[in-house]
């Protein structure tokens, strides 16, 4: 079976990503699976710029194509934040449930028709000797008032999805891979991936 590396430690993308790549019969390789990983600091202004440098720091290491996921939450009630934060929004340690609770906790009083919110991936595939490929995906949905919802991770239970009335996190994984930012990115990278892997 033919393999990708994936430049990620979070368990939920890994996760999402054996499905994703399983239906087109690739298995998954991740930094968990690796040894004395350079530790890349997010410090890009972009989605794709931190996905970029994710990916290119790692093939460089391993001199092996890498796909990496820099993804977030934007909230446009808070002018687009957590966004290129998401991930460490609560503090350093990346808590999911008190990232979540920041969230919430920021939107007091800000009516439902004011709580529009989307997930963006950015996703970079870094080929050692060629140029990097980028693509995007969005979903959008709305902040919900507390969380709900077993599924997924990271923002997931308190991300309302209109087109499914329910969470995030209500979806089973083969819904939430019809829908998400990270599926439709993945979409638009695969005959790529095919073509090159
Ligand atoms: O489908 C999703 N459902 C819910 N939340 C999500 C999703 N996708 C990203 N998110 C959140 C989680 C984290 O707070 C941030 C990603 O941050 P991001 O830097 O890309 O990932 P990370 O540091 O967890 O792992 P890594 O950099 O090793 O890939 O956005
Ligand atoms: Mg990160």
């Amino acid at each position: 079976m033919k393999e990708i590396l994936i430049a990620t430690k979070n368990k939920g993308k890994i996760r999402e990503f054996e499905e994703l790549f399983s239906q087109f019969g690739f298995r998954v390789k991740s930094l968990l699976n690796l040894e004395s990983v350079i530790d890349v600091v997010e410090d890009g202004l972009t989605f794709r710029e931190n996905a970029t440098k994710k990916a290119e720091t790692i093939a460089k290491q391993y001199n092996i194509a890498t796909l990496a996921d820099d993804s977030g939450l934007i909230v446009d009630a808070l002018n687009g934040e957590p966004g290129v934060f998401s991930a460490r929004y609560a503090g350093p340690n990346k808590d999911d449930r008190a990232n979540m609770e920041k969230v919430l906790h920021e939107l007091i009083g800000v009516k439902d028709s004011e709580r529009a919110a989307r997930f963006h991936c950015s996703l970079a595939l870094a080929i050692p000797g060629h140029s990097t490929i980028l693509v995007d995906g969005t979903c959008e949905g709305k902040i919900t008032h507390e969380p709900k919802g077993e599924n997924g991770f990271g923002y997931d239970p308190i991300m309302y999805i209109p087109q499914k009335n329910k969470t995030m996190a209500e979806l089973s994984k083969e819904e939430k891979n019809e829908i998400s930012h990270r599926a439709l990115a993945l979409k638009k990278m695969k005959e790529v991936i095919q073509s090159v892997l």
